[in-house]
């Protein structure tokens, strides 16, 4: 194309803008894509063979962002949102489309990253159906809300997508019912007490965020408070009322994060009332969960999850099993029981307390954690003796660090899980993991329905 008819078809599209688009298929967000113009389109909450009437809300170089102005041509497997807000916060990007068609895109998910990446006889994996999630709404256990002023009054929510408009969220239906309720009253609180929310553009104000993680199993809640500075007004006012008012939170909590940051939690953690923890129990196991730790986010399905990582692990009781990226030892302690030794690593010190706590809680004596980072833990203990026969990482969307890869290339354990909660890190690593390893078959299990986010384990073995 020549360059005066590139900037021909430019300046054809601007923002409001409408035309027809024929949606083609769904991108990893979730989102519909059309092409406009040979121009690739994004139209959030359009699906697969649908005829939308597109409104252009962003022009980029490379691609065009729309909105649904009017949907001409309905898909068959378009459904009805439980939630008012589904098209207009982020994060519920799926929530139009019916369950087996969402578990069908998980799936196509990791074969797109597979094709992208292309690791070592990608085209013969064995990539399974995509496990159904036992709940597909209600399941989430913490609700983590931005809080800001929004005409006037405070609000709880999260935000529109790219954007920092915040949506006010009174309900939100993937979410436990009591951690809604819990948000609910402690907004109520904040404007009765007039507590000063965060202003980002000023950096001024107190509470910019609220967590509330309840506990699948005990129905214990935990509330923390993050805030601008260690100041928080009306404290006492505020930790009474929430004793009167919300029995179920059995632990109050302050984490300070000075400043417009782009990570949500600060390092430091105040006590403010009740316990410092709660208890979950999960793989007929208990554990002590302080704020700051992770836990997968849906409970029931982590069981399944915890399951595949074991059957992908095929362990016995002479193995020791290195359980990296380990949280609060979830993985390594349910498996404790099959085998002669766990060591786990892990960088929240928190985490990494609890994770030992939790061994003792449920008298096991073969498993120890350290804080540390995977790639640098790894070798030490290679250095210092330890033999290990079969490990299970479960990073972050980000994947393995090259350091741990390179490690693990050269120790070469024979019984080898991967659990990944990024297809696209996960195709990355495992163009470099094949030059020794097998991929035996890639598992995806939905853990958050209603959204795009996949998870998958992967079992690996030594290639002959
Ligand atoms: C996806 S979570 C998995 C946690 C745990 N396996 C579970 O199922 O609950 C990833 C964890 O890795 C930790 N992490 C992030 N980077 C790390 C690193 N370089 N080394 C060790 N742990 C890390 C995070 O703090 C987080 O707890």
């Amino acid at each position: 194309m020549t360059q005066t008819k590139q900037h021909e078809q430019d300046v054809e599209v601007w923002v409001g803008k409408r035309f027809p688009l024929t949606i083609r298929r769904l991108g990893v967000n979730g989102h519909g894509i059309g092409y406009y113009k040979h121009k690739v389109c994004f139209v959030p909450g359009a699906l697969p063979n649908e005829v939308v009437v597109a409104e252009v809300t962003r022009v980029l170089p490379r691609y065009l962002e729309a909105k649904i102005h009017r949907i001409r041509k309905k898909s068959r497997y378009r459904v009805t949102p439980q939630d008012d807000y589904a098209d207009i916060a982020g994060g519920f990007e799926l929530e139009n489309l019916a369950y087996q068609q969402q578990l069908k895109f998980k799936r196509q998910v990791i074969l797109d990253s597979l094709e992208k990446f292309q690791p070592y006889g990608y085209r013969n994996y064995d990539v399974r159906p995509t496990i159904a999630a036992p709940e597909q709404y209600g399941y989430r256990n913490k609700a983590q809300f931005q809080v800001r002023m929004v005409n006037g009054k405070v609000a709880a929510g999260l935000y529109q997508p790219n954007s920092h408009t915040l949506v006010d969220m009174e309900t939100c239906a993937v979410q436990m019912p009591r951690t809604m309720e819990t948000v609910r009253a402690v907004v109520k609180m904040i404007e009765d007490l007039q507590i000063p929310v965060y202003d980002e553009k000023k950096n001024s104000g107190i509470i910019k965020t609220l967590a509330v993680r309840e506990s699948w199993s005990t129905g214990e809640v935990q509330l923390t408070f993050i805030t601008n500075s260690a100041k928080l007004p009306h404290k006492r006012d505020l930790l009474e009322r929430i004793e009167k008012e919300l029995p179920a939170v059995v632990s109050v909590m302050q984490n300070v994060n000075p400043g417009d940051t782009p990570l949500v939690w600060g390092e430091k953690m105040i006590h403010l009332a009740g316990k410092d923890s709660i208890l979950e129990s999960l793989m007929g196991l208990d554990f002590k969960l302080s704020a700051r730790s992770f836990l997968q986010l849906n409970p029931e399905q982590t069981e399944v999850l915890y399951e595949e990582a074991s059957k992908a692990l095929e362990l016995d009781k002479d193995d020791t099993l290195i359980d990296a990226y380990a949280g609060i030892g979830t993985i390594g302690l349910s498996l404790a029981s099959r085998v002669k030794a766990v060591r786990g690593m892990e960088i929240i010190p928190e985490a990494v307390a609890d994770a030992n706590e939790n061994a003792k809680l449920n008298n096991i004596t073969n498993a120890k954690y350290e804080v540390g980072k995977a790639e640098e833990v790894l070798p030490r203990w290679q250095k210092e003796g330890l033999n290990f026969d079969a490990l299970v990482v479960d990073p972050p969307r980000t994947g393995l660090d090259d350091q741990l890869i390179k490690q693990i290339l050269k120790v070469k354990p024979r019984k080898f899980a991967y659990v990944s909660c990024g297809m696209a890190s996960l195709a990355r690593n495992l163009r470099r993991l094949t030059s020794v390893y097998h991929v035996d078959y890639i598992q995806p299990i939905d853990m958050m329905p209603q959204t795009a986010r996949c998870e998958a384990v992967v079992k690996l073995s030594l290639r002959k």
